[in-house]
Order: structure tokens, then sequence, then C-alpha cells
């Protein structure tokens, strides 16, 4: 018999809260090493708020957040430890303009290492070459094309050696094709490297065939929690209404979260 995965994220009757609001409650949510898994939700669901409590830039109001088996730390120094372990892809790919591809990914190796000049350049390569963009390192963002940004962007995401990488809207801008190349990227990123990879998107159709594990964030908490296959095959008139991009539903169409206090 195989033993469990551990546990990299593991939230109890979480409860967050933005400007003195609830805006997520009774979250509980475990996220096995090695899974990819999709967090999904209407916009102004709460999906960015989740992210904010796992890399402790947002405190829980209550019950307990623990990322690599521990709690969040509080103290600055322990925070930014934490967060070297934690690569995070923003919507905008944050490439600085002036700087090469290359020199974007060699950023984190030398703002966090001591490492030699030449072990950086091996090192930046790699990334490079594990994004399919190696041949690329010379060029600036702006001879990129949006999909190739965004990659050089999860390879600069990469370069610390992260366990845990968190997408935030990885595939917003991008064309089918190119959403098609990030994702299966993320996937194969995921398997090779040995990460375990949290996805919070509203792009369902795109981001359901790589993921082991979907959530769905409506309505001020978690709605739905099962394997993509459960997901499409759910009942429930939430997850319908948000699968089918309906506005008319369970689901406000403003998506206002419920703001009573637990
Ligand atoms: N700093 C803040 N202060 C007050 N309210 C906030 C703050 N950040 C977010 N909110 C509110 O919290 C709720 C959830 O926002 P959040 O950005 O987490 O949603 P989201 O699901 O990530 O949305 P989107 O898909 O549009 O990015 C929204 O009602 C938003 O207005």
């Amino acid at each position: 018999m195989t033993e469990a995965a551990p546990s990299i994220v593991h939230l109890r009757d979480v409860r967050l809260e933005r400007g003195g609001r609830t805006v997520l409650r009774d979250i509980s949510l475990d996220v096995p090493k090695g899974q990819v898994i999709a967090v999904l939700g209407p916009s102004g669901s709460g999906k960015s708020t989740l992210l904010a409590a796992l890399t402790g830039e947002l405190e829980a109001a209550a019950g307990t957040v623990e990322v690599f088996g521990r709690p969040i730390p509080r103290r600055n120094r322990d925070l930014l430890e934490l967060r070297k372990g934690i690569g995070v892809l923003l919507q905008g790919n944050g490439l600085l303009t002036d700087l090469t591809a290359a020199e974007n990914v060699g950023l984190p190796l030398r703002a966090h290492t001591r490492l030699p000049r030449p072990v950086i350049d091996r090192l930046v390569r790699m990334k490079l070459h594990a994004v399919g963009l190696r041949a690329a390192a010379d060029a600036f963002p702006r001879e990129l094309s949006g999909g190739m940004a965004r990659r050089v962007a999860l390879a600069r995401a990469l370069a610390l050696d992260p366990p845990l990488m968190i997408y935030d809207e990885p595939l917003t801008g991008l064309d089918p094709i190119a959403s098609g190349v990030v994702m299966a990227l993320v996937r194969r990123l995921n398997d090779t490297l040995g990460l375990t990879s949290i996805v919070v998107t509203h792009h369902v159709h795109e981001t359901l065939p790589v993921a082991d594990h979907a959530i769905v964030i409506a309505n001020g908490g978690i709605v739905f929690s099962g394997s993509p296959d459960a997901l499409s095959a759910s009942p429930d008139p939430l997850v319908q209404q948000f699968l089918k991009g309906e506005p008319d539903g369970p689901i406000g169409f403003d998506a206002a979260p419920r703001t009573e206090a637990a």
C-alpha cells in the first residue's frame, strides 16, 4: 500500500476578510504533494483573496492555514523564507521591459542567492529550456509573443526551484493555442520537477484537462470540491451556472460574497 502524499497546503475552517468584510468562510482544503489543483470561480468570488492567505499577504481572521506543514509565519524574515518556496505567476507577466528574457529569469537568482555569475547563467539557460525558450534568451519582452512572454515569466517564477507553484489567471490575454501550450507546460513542469501547483482561473475548459482536483468558489465559500470529471457531471445548479457562464442563477450577477459574520 502506498502512503498518502503529505499536504503541501492545509486549510481548516478558514475565514478571510477584506476591509473588515468576510469574503470567504469555512474554507477547508488539502493539496497533496504532486497535484495540480484548479481553483475556479466567478470574478470577485475571492480566488485572489485565497491566494493572498497562502502567501501570508493576508492573515486569516479565523482557522488554520499551513503551507509545507507549518503555520504561516508572522515574522517578516520567516515569511520571506516561506515565499522563496512559492513560485508565483501573476496575471500581468511583470517582465522588466529593458531586460532580456535571460536577464529577467536571472533576477530572483541575483536577488536571493550569492551564486557566481557562470552558475546563474547556466541555471537561467536550464529554466528557459524547461519552458521551451532557450533560443529566446537574448530577446527583449517586446520581441516576444504573448504566449512566449508568459513562458518567460513562468521560467522566472521557477528560478529558485520552489516546491509550490501558484498561477493567478495564467491564461489571461492568451489565444487558444498559447493557452493550450501554457497549461500543458504547467502539468509537465509539475510532474518533471516534482512540484505541487495551484491554478486560479476562470478558464474552466482549458484548465480542467490538466488538473487532478478542482474546487469552485462562489457565494463566500467552496461550493464544489472533487475531480474534474465530477465537476463536469455535477447537477448542482450553482456549479452548472458557473460552468456554462450563465448570468442568471444562484450566483449573483455581481458575485457579491455573503457579508454576515461567520
Ligand atoms: N484590499 C481589499 N479591500 C477590500 N475589499 C477587497 C480587497 N481585495 C478584494 N476585495 C474584495 O474581496 C472580494 C473578493 O475579491 P478577489 O479579488 O479575491 O476575487 P477574485 O475571485 O480573485 O476576482 P477576479 O477573478 O475578478 O480576480 C471582492 O468583493 C473584492 O471587492
